[in-house]
């Protein structure tokens, strides 16, 4: 059964709650990667509503305005698990993409990517805190989910978030000069 999509979900991409691996990804790796066999590919371990939503972003000076960000639909205490970044694990570059996060590099220098701009969940669609807060109220840290799984998740900072806040985490610099050059900018 396919996933109800949340609300402002865009048609163009596909909602998954499971990452997916393209073939991109050597065996070695994905053996790594996912070192449980898969029954379901991964949707059914949710049952939790997700402490997140989608909104349209309309606040001038924002600068995704017209865009969309994630909010949270209630208070998210600290430090605590909020979503994981879910989207088609790859090892092929992806330079034009503006959903790819990095997830893991082997020592033979394999870069492990997590891309959704095609397909993905709700956490594609946070945004970076340049120009729009003081500092980040999350960020990225890899974990081992409820299948064993290596996925990047989203956790709180060390403030609760309150209802309504928009989640913010740092891209890194590297996602903006890498940027620059295409002009898209931030006020740092
Ligand atoms: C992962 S998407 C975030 C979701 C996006 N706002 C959307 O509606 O699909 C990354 C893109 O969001 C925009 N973005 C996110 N944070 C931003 C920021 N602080 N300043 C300017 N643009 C931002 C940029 O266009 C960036 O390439």
């Amino acid at each position: 059964m396919s996933p109800k999509l949340p609300a402002r979900w865009p048609q163009e991409v596909q909602y998954a709650r499971s990452q997916r691996f393209h073939a991109s990804v050597p065996r070695d790796i994905r053996a790594y990667l996912c070192p449980k066999t898969r029954i379901d590919g991964g949707a059914g371990s949710i049952t939790e509503s997700l402490p997140v939503v989608i909104k349209p972003i309309a606040v001038d000076g924002h600068p995704a305005k017209g865009q969309h960000g994630l909010f949270a639909a209630r208070k998210i205490p600290p430090r605590s698990h909020i979503i994981d970044y879910v989207g088609e694990v790859h090892v092929d570059d992806r330079p034009s993409s503006n959903y790819d996060i990095s997830l893991y590099h082997n020592t033979g220098g394999v870069s492990v990517g997590v891309d959704a701009s095609h397909m993905g969940n709700e956490a594609r669609f946070i945004n970076d805190y340049r120009g729009v807060a003081a500092r980040p109220n999350a960020f990225f840290e890899e974990r081992r989910n409820g299948m064993g799984e290596l996925c990047m998740a989203v956790w709180s900072g060390k403030d609760e978030i309150k209802r309504g806040q928009e989640i913010l985490v740092s891209y890194g610099k590297g996602f903006w000069q890498a940027r620059s050059a295409a002009g898209e900018t931030t006020s740092e």
